[in-house]
């Protein structure tokens, strides 16, 4: 590193500092939330690192496990649930984590508990991962307030009680996208300094996009109001112009092309899968948190999105989020379905 050069960058926003900083608004803070963050921030450092060079690392392929959604784990699925199962635990400060690989929450022992519940999703897009497209690691944090022994009722909260949610996303560059509850904020790691550098101040959403995204292989089997909206789409009534079609089939990707460029990103339920595919706990709220907090809406086909109360853990629901304005319209189509 040329440090010269690189002595007028140390006034950057890191994620640390930005953290702190958040901190100072609330003078009544010990600083857990920041501890606790810094250990996220070092598990998605390490599942980026295992990411870039699994090609090289034999990191690429099947585990030969499944999971508990009867889903093939691939090597990168189980070694970065490793990963933040111990980056969490290891910060003192969680008592309940829930994720996507392991069927059952983790406990953390009473010696070594804190007061955050973490649930998360930690490699999200795992067919993408063997063709080295974007994946990513989803999470959602609540707290526990009054210090009561911690119970699975402490999770099954519905996701407006979410005290901040975030995705890290190993692509072209890894991107971290954070909302503690005043906005999103998106970093980017600058691999010379081994830190995340805010680089996305203030996200906010365009009010309407030009954008949707949804597995049209499922088309068959969708109900009135997906296909009626997808096709308004494509054959716009009022003579506008068709929206593109976008779909990686990472949610963490295509979440965050439609929070930066705006448009819609959908996951409706259908004939066969009626409560869709994504996981309400750790897929469903962070990426709606994150929206809402963008300006933008997150909507279950029935309800707002961050207003269901998951009954199970591994629960799944429709989801149709991203522009307030595209939103809006397949909100009035599945109203309209239920007036009829
Ligand atoms: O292949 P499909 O049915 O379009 O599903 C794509 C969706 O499945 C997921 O890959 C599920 O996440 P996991 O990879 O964490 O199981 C989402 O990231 C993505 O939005
Ligand atoms: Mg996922
Ligand atoms: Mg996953």
């Amino acid at each position: 590193m040329d440090h010269a050069a690189d002595a007028h960058r140390t006034d950057l926003m890191t994620i640390t500092r930005f953290v702190l900083n958040e901190q100072t608004k609330h003078p009544e803070s010990r600083g857990d939330f920041s501890i606790l963050l810094s250990h996220i921030v070092l598990g998605c450092k390490f599942v980026c690192t295992a990411v870039n060079k699994a090609g090289l690392a034999k990191l690429l392929g099947l585990a030969g496990e499944t999971n508990v959604q009867g889903e093939d784990q691939k090597k990168l699925d189980v070694l970065s649930n490793e990963v933040f199962i111990k980056a969490l635990v290891s910060s003192g400060r969680t008592c309940i984590l829930v994720s996507e690989e392991d069927e059952e929450a983790t406990f953390v022992e009473p010696a070594n508990r804190g007061k955050y519940c973490v649930v998360f999703d930690p490699l999200d897009g795992s067919s993408n991962i063997d063709c080295g497209v974007s994946i990513g690691t989803i999470f959602g944090i609540y707290m526990i307030k009054d210090g009561h022994e911690p119970t699975l009722d402490d999770v099954l909260q519905p996701g407006m009680n979410m005290l901040a949610a975030g995705y890290c996303m190993y692509g072209s560059s890894c991107t971290l996208v954070l909302s503690t509850g005043s906005g999103v904020n998106g970093f980017t790691l600058d691999p010379s300094l081994g830190e995340f550098i805010l680089t996305h101040p203030d996200i906010k959403i365009p009010k309407k996009g030009k954008i949707y995204s949804v597995n049209e292989g499922n088309a068959k089997n969708w109900d009135g109001p997906t296909s009626k909206y997808v096709q308004s789409c494509k054959y716009p009534a009022d003579g506008s112009s068709p929206k593109s079609l976008r779909y990686i089939g990472s949610m963490v990707a295509d979440v965050h092309r439609t929070l930066l460029y705006g448009g819609i990103f959908l996951y409706p339920g259908d004939k066969k899968s009626p409560n869709g595919k994504l996981r309400v706990l750790y897929e469903v709220f962070p990426m709606s948190f994150l929206m809402e907090q963008a300006g933008g809406q997150a909507f279950t086909g029935k309800q707002r999105a961050l207003d269901l109360v998951p009954e199970k853990i591994h629960e799944r629901s429709p989801i149709f989020l991203g522009s307030y304005d595209d939103v809006e319209e397949i909100k009035k189509l599945y109203a309209a379905e239920e007036q009829n």
